[in-house]
């Protein structure tokens, strides 16, 4: 931190000017005066780096040092924080931060998947160096998720963190929810309204929660978790008709993610569609939104909810770490000191009740079909339902049942008989149905 003759100054480095490097920009300039008396001192952006330095990113840059290559931000003089808005798990952004932290300099990313993927190596990095490395934005955006869990939840042994954490699917689910639309033209408008990027993959396929996830889960577990053996499943297999049944039996439709630390310190994590309770509030997050969950030995169940994305709520949450280093507040990445990661349980072990989809042709013997397959994994069916107004005119229909409590072990034996039915058309959808 660099001090003058006349007032304390921070110096900022940012690389990555894109939606949250120019909403950074433009807040510290807009929230000026707040930021200045909660940080006590004055923050200056001194440089910049993004890939193409003739756009025009409707924010004043001039006087500003311009860096061609963002890594030369990790040594540069006249620099106290880099901050890395770039993305990405590999490349320039991995580059920058670690050689930042290498060299003593506080970092602080909005990057998930760069956390999640490298964590344990950047969080070992930041304190053989003696840097800070925060990352408030990377989690649900504008929520203080990150300080929520590390800080609010210091004291206590959270027995699982989780939640709604990717905006673009749950507006996607929400919106095939509302209107009884099927995923590609839902998905379609969300691209439209810039919420899902051009390549939607990251989100739709369940990876970005999921690196969020990881994340809560080092925090609530004071180790990053294994992230390669997560089980993560995105929301491309949800039809119309699971809308429909879910509603009728009660639930709604969530990507959602869910880590529990097993007694062995295993770590059990998945982030998949799954069904909720309709009465509970985590089925009333809607849209856009995100919510962060926490059940403590001490503190019981809570739930925090707000914007997930954009720029004012992701700008917000980088400015709040700005802020933390230059009242001198950096803990250890993972709120304790660097621990090697922790392994996952394979995705056998998880146990519930669960619901499962098939579209089948409709003709006798058919439910006799499947109901045999349940029986010979030992899966006890709580509740079947067919509706003709999901009959296709080639007579196919959708078949929807739930179960009591069984094993994911017995679910996926039950999957396996059904994929192997001449009656059963396309995949069959499992959601397990988790209570929150
Ligand atoms: N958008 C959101 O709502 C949220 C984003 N995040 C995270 O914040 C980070 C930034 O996201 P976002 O602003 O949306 O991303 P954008 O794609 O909008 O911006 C990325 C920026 O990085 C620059 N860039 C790309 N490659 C390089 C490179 N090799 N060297 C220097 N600069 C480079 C781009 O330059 P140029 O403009 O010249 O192409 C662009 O300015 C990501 O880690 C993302 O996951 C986290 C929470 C929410
Ligand atoms: N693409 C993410 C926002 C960035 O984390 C979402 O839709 O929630």
């Amino acid at each position: 931190m660099s001090e003058n003759s006349e007032k304390r100054v921070l110096r900022l480095g940012i690389a990555g000017l894109g939606t949250v490097g120019v909403g950074v920009v433009q807040q510290l300039h807009e929230n000026r005066d707040a930021i200045y008396a909660r940080a006590g001192c004055a923050i200056e952006v001194a440089a910049v780096s993004a890939r193409d330095p003739g756009r025009n990113r409707g924010v004043d840059l001039s006087g500003i040092r311009w860096f061609a290559d963002a890594r030369s931000l990790a040594t540069a003089s006249g620099i106290d924080i880099v901050v890395e808005l770039i993305g990405g798990a590999e490349g320039v952004a991995r580059e920058l931060v670690e050689a930042a932290l290498s060299h003593g300099r506080d970092v602080i990313t909005a990057n998930k998947a760069l956390l999640a993927t490298h964590g344990a190596r950047l969080a070992r990095c930041a304190h053989d160096n003696g840097a800070a490395l925060l990352f408030e934005a990377s989690v649900a955006g504008g929520i203080p998720a990150i300080k929520f869990v590390r800080e609010g939840l210091a004291a206590d042994r959270l027995l699982r963190v989780g939640g709604i954490l990717n905006g673009t699917c749950n507006y996607i689910l929400t919106t095939m929810r509302d209107t009884g639309r099927d995923f590609a033209d839902v998905l379609a408008e969300a691209q439209a309204l810039g919420y899902a990027e051009a390549d939607p993959t990251t989100d739709v396929d369940g990876w970005d929660a999921a690196h969020k996830l990881a994340i809560l889960a080092a925090l609530a577990f004071g180790r990053p978790v294994a992230f390669d053996e997560m089980h993560v499943e995105g929301i491309r297999g949800v039809q119309a008709c699971d809308q429909h049944f879910a509603r009728e039996m009660g639930y709604r439709i969530k990507l959602l993610g869910m880590a529990r630390q097993l007694e062995d310190g295993r770590i059990e994590a998945f982030m998949r569609p799954c069904l909720i309770a309709q009465q509970t509030a985590l089925a009333h997050v809607e849209g856009v939104f995100n919510a962060v969950v926490t059940e403590g030995t001490f503190s019981g169940p809570m739930m925090i909810e707000g914007r997930g994305a954009g720029a004012g709520p992701t700008a917000s949450a980088v400015i709040a770490d700005v802020i933390d280093l230059a009242r001198g507040k950096a803990l250890p990445v993972w709120g304790v000191s660097p621990q090697s990661p922790a392994t996952c349980a394979p995705r056998a072990l998880l146990s519930g009740a669960y619901y499962l989809r098939v579209n089948v042709h409709d003709r006798p013997g058919v439910v006799a079909e499947i109901a045999a397959a349940l029986r010979d994994a030992g899966v006890s069916m709580r509740g079947l339902s067919q509706h003709d107004a999901g009959r296709a005119t080639d007579s196919t229909v959708p078949l929807a049942l739930v179960t009591h409590e069984t094993t994911e072990a017995s679910m996926m034996q039950v999957m396996t008989a059904i994929n192997g039915l001449a009656s059963v058309i396309g995949t069959p959808l499992l959601l397990k149905i988790e209570t929150v």
